[in-house]
């Protein structure tokens, strides 16, 4: 397949038990695209990430990453994603330093094989997202803020081309989501692809180039000012979202939910 996308879904169904949390999903992800999907609780955002993670596999449809499923080829997905989970899978028992979560998205294989090179990755890594002097404090012990930065570091240490991240603003207060943002788009603009899910837009809404809004089904993709409609957003959300133009951006007031 010779192309410039990076993921493509073609009628993408995935059911868990009877009920489908995606519905016909088609969706190109170009490359050095900043795209933030959005949609309620329960919409299948995490599920269209982990799809293209090549973990959940589709009932039915077609999934390619860099040309390949990523499903059946592993080691496309290994080379060339960067995952940000929604939840850090870090155990809080074991005492992690920040370096030591950030060599965990480099490859065993390519760590055993030259340690040193591996511990210089991780702390340029680490210096990317202005960590450098947290490298060697508990990773427990560090703030939401950095908590972020460091999962950050660990998807960004082997220098993928494609970032997945689900909720990275969700623990963060105001300083530390515009932190996030800031780096997000740096690395855009340095060419990478980056997939944002989040409820929060307000971070990314100046950034983003697209947006795409789910609820099971794709219900727009586009850019920002297209997809935000109030019609749009009461088909994915069911309720009257608001939707303010502010220095030319639209901004749904998602926070406020409730009809008056
Ligand atoms: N492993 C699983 N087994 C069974 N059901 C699942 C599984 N993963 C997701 N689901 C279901 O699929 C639907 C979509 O879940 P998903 O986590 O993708 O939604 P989401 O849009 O990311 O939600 P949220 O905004 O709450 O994080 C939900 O109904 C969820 O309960």
């Amino acid at each position: 397949m010779i192309s410039t996308n990076v993921a493509e879904l073609k009628d993408v169904w995935v059911r868990f038990r009877n009920e489908y949390a995606l519905q016909g999903i088609n969706l190109e992800i170009p490359s050095q695209d900043y795209m933030a999907i959005l949609g309620p609780n329960g919409a299948g955002k995490s599920t269209l990430l982990k799809v293209i993670l090549g973990v959940v596999k589709p009932e039915k449809g077609e999934v390619r990453v860099f040309g390949e499923d990523p499903f059946k080829n592993r080691k496309v997905v290994v080379e060339n994603i960067g995952y940000v989970p929604q939840k850090e899978n870090v155990n809080d028992k074991v005492p992690l330093r920040a370096i030591d979560v950030v060599l965990m998205g480099i490859s065993t294989k390519k760590f055993l094989f030259n340690r040193n090179k591996a511990m210089e990755k991780a702390l340029k890594a680490l210096e990317y997202v202005n960590l450098r002097d947290v490298a060697y404090k508990l990773f427990r012990e560090l703030s939401g803020g950095q908590k972020q930065r460091v999962l950050i570091a660990r998807a960004i240490v082997s220098d993928p081309k494609l970032l997945l991240l689900d909720e990275p603003f969700s623990a963060l207060d105001a300083y530390s989501s515009r932190v996030v943002a800031s780096l997000l788009r740096k690395l855009n603009q340095e060419g990478k692809t980056i997939v944002v899910v989040t409820h929060d837009l307000a971070p990314i809404l100046d950034s983003i180039k697209r947006v795409a809004l789910l609820n099971k089904k794709l219900i727009a993709v586009g850019k920002p000012k297209e997809v935000l409609t109030t019609e749009n957003l009461m088909k994915a959300y069911g309720i009257h979202v608001k939707v303010i133009s502010y220095d030319g951006i639209c901004y749904p007031l998602l926070g406020d939910q409730h009809e008056h």
